[in-house]
C-alpha cells in the first residue's frame, strides 16, 4: 500500500510572523484529517525553527525548499543536512523546477543533493517535469525518464517520494488534466526499482481540483505551491474527500 502524502511548498513567502498565523488558523483543520495521511510544510529556511517548536505533538511534518550536499564548509549561502536535522526537519523538496530554473541547478547537482539528504536520513522529495515547449515537441516522456536516469543513480528508492510537475502548471492555474496527470504519473513509477514509491502531482493544486486528482489511481498525494499559503485552503486540500 502506498502512504498519501500531501506537501505545501511555501517558495519564498511568509515570515515568522505570517507563519504564525497561518499555523493558528491550519492546525485545528488537522482534526479531520484521514490519520494515514502525511501531511509536510516546507517554509522558507528563516521559518523552520519557529514552526518546528509550533508543530511539537502535532500530526504535522516539517520540510525543507532545499540541502547542500557537504556535511559544512565554505559555501555562502547554504544549508547543511545536519542543520536541518538539528531543528527537527525530516523532508527536503530537491531539483524543483525554480531551482533547476533560476539557480543553475543540473542533474548532477540534484543527485548529490539527494545522496546527501538520505545520508543524513530526510527523506527527499524529487520534482521532475516538462517545460511547455518539450510538451509541444512530443518530448515529455524523454525528458522525464533522462531526469529519473540521472537523479536516482545510487539513491535509496525506500526513502524517496517523487513528485511530477509540468513546469508548465506551475502557478498559472493551468492545471495538468488529472487523467494526463495520472499517465505520466505511470510512466515515471515503470521506470522506478521500487514500486512503493509516493508520487505526487503538483501544478495548480487547488481546493476545487484536488478531489479529482485524488481520485487518479496512480496519484499518491499533491506538492502545492499557491493554495498551501492560505489556512484554509490548505486544508481543504489536506482534507480532501
Ligand atoms: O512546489 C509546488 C509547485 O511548484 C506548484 O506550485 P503552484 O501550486 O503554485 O502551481
Amino acid at each position: 500500500m502506498r502512504k498519501i502524502v500531501i506537501a505545501g511548498n511555501w517558495k519564498m513567502f511568509k515570515t515568522q510572523a505570517e507563519s504564525a498565523e497561518f499555523l493558528s488558523g491550519f492546525l485545528p483543520h488537522l482534526e479531520e484529517t484521514p490519520s494515514q495521511r502525511e501531511v509536510i510544510l516546507c517554509p522558507p529556511f528563516t521559518d523552520l525553527s519557529l514552526i518546528s517548536k509550533s508543530l511539537h505533538g502535532s500530526r504535522v511534518n516539517l520540510g525543507a525548499q532545499n540541502v547542500h550536499w557537504e556535511e559544512n564548509g565554505a559555501y555562502t549561502g547554504e544549508i547543511a543536512a545536519p542543520m536541518l536535522l538539528e531543528i527537527g526537519v525530516r523532508y527536503v523538496i530537491i531539483g524543483h523546477s525554480e531551482r533547476r530554473q533560476f539557480f543553475g541547478e543540473t542533474d548532477a547537482t540534484v543527485n548529490l543533493r539527494l545522496k546527501a539528504a538520505q545520508k543524513y536520513g530526510l527523506v527527499p522529495i524529487l520534482c521532475v517535469g516538462e517545460t511547455k515547449q518539450q510538451r509541444d515537441a512530443g518530448e515529455t516522456e524523454s525528458i522525464i525518464s533522462t531526469q529519473l536516469k540521472k537523479d536516482l543513480v545510487d539513491i535509496d528508492q525506500a526513502n524517496l517520494i517523487i513528485a511530477y510537475e509540468p513546469i508548465w502548471a506551475i502557478g498559472t492555474g493551468d492545471t495538468c488534466e488529472s487523467k494526463e496527470a495520472n499517465r505520466v504519473i505511470g510512466l515515471i513509477r515503470s521506470q522506478l526499482t521500487n514500486p512503493l514509491v509516493p508520487i505526487q502531482y503538483g501544478g495548480s493544486v487547488k481546493p476545487n481540483n484536488i478531489d479529482e486528482i485524488m481520485e487518479q489511481p496512480e496519484i499518491d498525494g499533491a506538492l502545492v505551491g499557491g493554495a498551501s499559503l492560505e489556512p484554509d485552503s490548505f486544508a481543504r486540500i489536506v482534507n480532501y474527500q
